[in-house]
């Protein structure tokens, strides 16, 4: 243990109430399927409210792929308890339509026919759109159907004073947060293939999604690639991962290097988008041609958030007033459970990230951005591989070694929650974790396999069998009247909205793109 982390653990000690007042709020998509299993074709369904308003029920790229969106509480209980309800009310409007359970996605049809979301005529609405069609452009829309839950964790802003008083730092109490925010950043880097590990779930995959591209995959069945020893194949290199941006890995040393790494890349003309252009026989084909369109195209594993205001960009709202909580993406949507993602998971996650923002971070050098990398990719493509080695300071050390150790140190952090919430249910959590760790049998992507075999059926056949079972348990449970109208009541709200945006909407949408573009390059840090 360092003795930074020693320090900020008693101190902690003393403290307990705050370890209370975390927040957490999650993300979790999913794509709409007919009752056989295909790619939904039709829009957005209007009972669900408008998808460029309605604040917990919106799509992500495609019209058919959903976002479900809850508010940041302090308890991950009820978090979760609002995302299930969501599910809830989403198979009310459905039809005899299905939520696809797992993250990779189900037998989709030719490129062309994967509808791009839609968010009707306002300048914001149109941007969003061809935001989308240049991802098309850039990186196939089959890609793009790829589903994921996204965790976002703050600790609680009364925090980081205490912190910086006991370690005297002549920092400012927002630089404080926003630095401390960066090094949690760089020690996940560090430790987040354990994190794949653990809660990977996508060993396998439709082979209509390679599209006939070059794969090292083995043929599972007819229909089905996988990995025998893979956890996380949607994050991979062949899946929800670019290329274009491989060279863009922003350096994680403090806050302001990063938004300057980030504003560089949505500046930077990249040669075979020029070619392109961002129109194509008159119709806008992509909102610029540089590396990245806007920063939300940066495909990272984990980000440095601050709440935006209307119309503010993301760098915008870290530059003017720092980091606020960090969002979490690498996370597989575990097919097993009904909303992707159990409060035992988000239990070790919160001692998982304290652990990451609490032990010290060295800045990441000498080659340590490549060794995350490698450790990252070793662990999607074959973390239960028996004796698997990862590389730790450039020495070889077992994947179970090296998981076992770190468990040990997340345990003091989960020791602490516990304390806090007078309870022991995430050292519970932990050792579900260290389970995973001494018998591989027990992670969900062992566990996608194994019922895959025992039933001997296809990636889609499993995933479609899951679909329905969770869908059963939605139907059967349908929401207290009042939970229910209080959902209706949010989809009419923001229908409202979007008309309302739409008619006040004034001005032309070449300037309106212009002027967004401008508004990332005039900030300095
Ligand atoms: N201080 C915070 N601590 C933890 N979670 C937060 C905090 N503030 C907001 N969140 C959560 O972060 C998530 C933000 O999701 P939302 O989709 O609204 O924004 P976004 O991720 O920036 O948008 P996009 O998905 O378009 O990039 C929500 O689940 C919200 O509850
Ligand atoms: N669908 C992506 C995330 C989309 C986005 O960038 O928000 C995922 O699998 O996590
Ligand atoms: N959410 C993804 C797909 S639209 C992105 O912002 O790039």
């Amino acid at each position: 243990m360092s003795d930074l982390l020693n320090r900020r653990l008693s101190l902690l000690g003393n403290h307990l109430p705050l370890l209370k007042q975390c927040l957490h709020g999650i993300e979790r998509e999913c794509l709409r399927v007919t009752a056989e299993g295909r790619l939904a074709q039709t829009p957005h369904p209007e009972a669900l409210g408008s998808a460029l308003t309605n604040e917990q029920i919106t799509t992500d790229y495609s019209e058919s792929l959903l976002e479900f969106i809850t508010p940041a509480l302090a308890d991950p209980a009820e978090v979760l308890d609002n995302l299930e309800q969501v599910h809830r009310f989403v198979y009310t409007q459905l039809g005899d339509e299905y939520l696809w359970s797992p993250s990779m996605p189900c037998a989709l049809p030719a490129e062309e026919d994967i509808p791009i979301a839609e968010y009707g005529t306002s300048n914001i609405g149109k941007l969003k759109h061809v935001y989308r069609k240049g991802l098309a452009l850039r990186y196939g829309r089959t890609m793009q159907c790829i589903a994921g839950i996204h965790y976002n964790f703050s600790l609680p802003e009364a925090l980081w004073p205490l912190l910086r008083q006991d370690e005297a730092s002549a920092e400012s109490d927002r630089d404080y947060q926003s630095a401390a925010y960066i090094a949690l950043i760089r020690n996940f880097r560090r430790y987040s293939w354990l994190l794949m590990y653990l809660f990977g779930a996508s060993p396998a995959l439709d082979k209509g999604f390679l599209r006939g591209r070059a794969h090292q995959l083995e043929e599972l069945d007819g229909e089905t690639l996988y990995l025998p020893y893979a956890t996380s194949l949607r994050m991979s290199d062949l899946g929800y991962q670019s290329n274009a941006q491989a060279g863009l890995t922003p350096c994680y040393n403090n806050l302001a290097s990063y938004t300057d790494s980030l504003r560089k890349a949505v500046g930077t003309p990249y040669p075979p988008y020029v070619e392109v252009g961002t129109h194509v026989d008159g119709e806008w084909v992509q909102l610029n041609t540089n590396i990245l369109q806007i920063e939300n195209e940066y495909y990272s594993n984990i980000r440095p958030k601050r709440v935006t205001y209307t119309g503010e960009r993301p760098i915008q709202a870290l530059t003017a007033r720092g980091v606020q909580y960090v969002e979490v993406r690498c996370l597989d949507i575990n097919p097993f459970l009904p909303v992707g993602i159990d409060l035992t998971e988000a239990r070790f996650l919160d001692a998982f990230l304290l652990f990451c923002a609490l032990d010290e971070s060295p800045q990441l050098e000498n080659g340590e951005c490549n060794q995350c990398s490698g450790n990252f990719l070793s662990v999607v493509k074959e973390g239960r591989r028996p004796g698997l080695e990862l590389q730790r300071d450039g020495q070889p050390i077992t994947l179970k070694a090296w998981a076992s150790e770190l468990l040990g140190r997340i345990g003091q952090l989960a020791e602490l929650l516990d304390r806090a919430h007078g309870s022991d249910e995430h050292a519970t959590a932990l050792a579900e974790q260290q389970a995973k760790v001494d018998d591989p049998e027990l992670t969900p992507s062992a566990q996608v396999l194994a019922r895959m075999t025992e039933h001997d059926e296809t990636f889609v056949k499993f995933a479609l069998r899951q679909s329905q079972l969770h869908a059963d348990n939605f139907r059967q449970q349908p929401l207290p009247a009042e939970r229910q109208q209080a959902f209706e009541t949010l989809a009419r709200d923001s229908l409202a909205e979007q008309s309302r945006l739409e008619q006040q909407e004034v001005g032309d949408f070449d300037l309106f793109v212009g002027a967004y573009q401008a508004s990332i390059l005039a900030i300095s840090n």
